[in-house]
């Protein structure tokens, strides 16, 4: 058997996606050793789950002698758990995250990064709406993109150490500069789940007949609705909470085409409904031909 990829991976917040990942190192057998960071009676349930070998709420004692350390907590965690642990990060270790926000993440660590330290910011693009260790499971990687951040001047012997971890997960790995992975991923997962909470909101906020009875006849489309917004409420608060700008922007020009959809309603334009609705059908078309469905 070959040495694997890493002697010590460090993960910090053993969740849903923290415990994907300990999965697929176990599975693919990338780490000698897995020792989770996390709090509250989290450690200890991950060691009972038999997916780690250490389990600590000691960030600064879970990270020392790591040569990979993974953030895997809400992103606004990023702050706290860096006072924790940059004392105790050797020159040398890769630190890398799966963070659905990349910008502000890399504008948070990057001061505080110990010198030696190399940072590979990433986002695994693959998730459901649950959350914590139980709910993890390794083929949730599969086949699903990973987009890689890592600043220009970053040994590229570290990102491609990185990359081949989740390459072995079952990944497809994309690098692109941050403030792009934030305006593409603001469209394609923040805006859906922005969309998610407020219609599920809005049925909620009916009077209680009426919404009694979105739960009880709830269609294929509701529901559909309702699963994305059974999502984290703090992985999600952080999320919009530190890509304001991208999800702003995209939030103004969704307005206005929804704006645009109303009046056509209202004038009886049924023609621009069948166009946009068949450019919509076709993407959805592309989406399943790519098997991202
Ligand atoms: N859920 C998804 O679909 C998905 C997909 C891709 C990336 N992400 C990103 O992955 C990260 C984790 O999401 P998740 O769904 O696994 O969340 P989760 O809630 O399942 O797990 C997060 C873990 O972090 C721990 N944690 C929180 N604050 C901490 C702190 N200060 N110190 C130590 N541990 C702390 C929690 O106890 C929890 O165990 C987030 O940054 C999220 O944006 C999520
Ligand atoms: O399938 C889901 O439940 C998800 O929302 C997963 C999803 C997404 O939007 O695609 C959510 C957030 C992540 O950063 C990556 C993946």
């Amino acid at each position: 058997m070959t040495d694997p990829l890493f002697e010590r991976v460090a993960i910090l917040g053993i969740g849903l996606i923290g415990s994907s990942l300990a999965r697929a190192l176990r599975r693919e057998n990338l780490a000698r050793v897995i020792v989770a960071g996390d709090r509250g009676d989290v450690p200890a349930r991950a060691l009972a789950l038999g997916i780690v070998d250490e389990a600590t709420d000691d960030l600064g004692a879970a990270v020392t002698g790591a040569d990979l350390v993974v953030l895997g907590a809400p992103v606004g965690a990023t702050p706290a758990i860096m006072e924790a642990i940059a004392p105790h990060l050797a020159p040398g270790t890769i630190l890398s995250d799966v963070g659905s926000v990349k910008k502000r993440v890399m504008d948070m660590i990057t001061p505080v990064l110990p010198e030696g330290v190399i940072l590979v910011p990433g986002h695994p693009v693959a998730g459901t709406e649950k959350s914590g260790p139980e709910n993890g499971f390794a083929e949730l990687f599969h086949g699903r993109w990973c987009i890689l951040t890592p600043d220009a001047d970053v040994p590229m012997g570290a990102v491609n150490k990185v990359a081949r971890m989740w390459r072995e997960a079952g990944m497809i790995i994309e690098i692109m500069e941050a403030d792009h992975h934030d305006r593409v991923l603001a469209i394609t997962s923040h805006l859906p789940h922005l969309i998610a909470y407020t219609i599920v909101g809005t049925a909620a906020n009916l009077e209680t007949q009426m919404s009694a009875e979105v739960i009880k006849f709830s269609a294929a489309g509701f529901r559909d609705f309702t699963r994305i917004a059974g999502s984290d409420p703090i992985m999600w608060r952080d999320v919009f909470l530190n890509n304001r700008e991208a999800v702003l922007d995209i939030l103004q020009r969704f307005t206005e085409d929804l704006t645009a959809l109303q009046r056509a309603i209202r004038w009886g334009e049924g023609e621009t409904l069948q166009a946009l609705f068949t450019r919509t059908r076709a993407i959805r078309q592309a989406v399943v031909d790519a098997r991202q469905a």
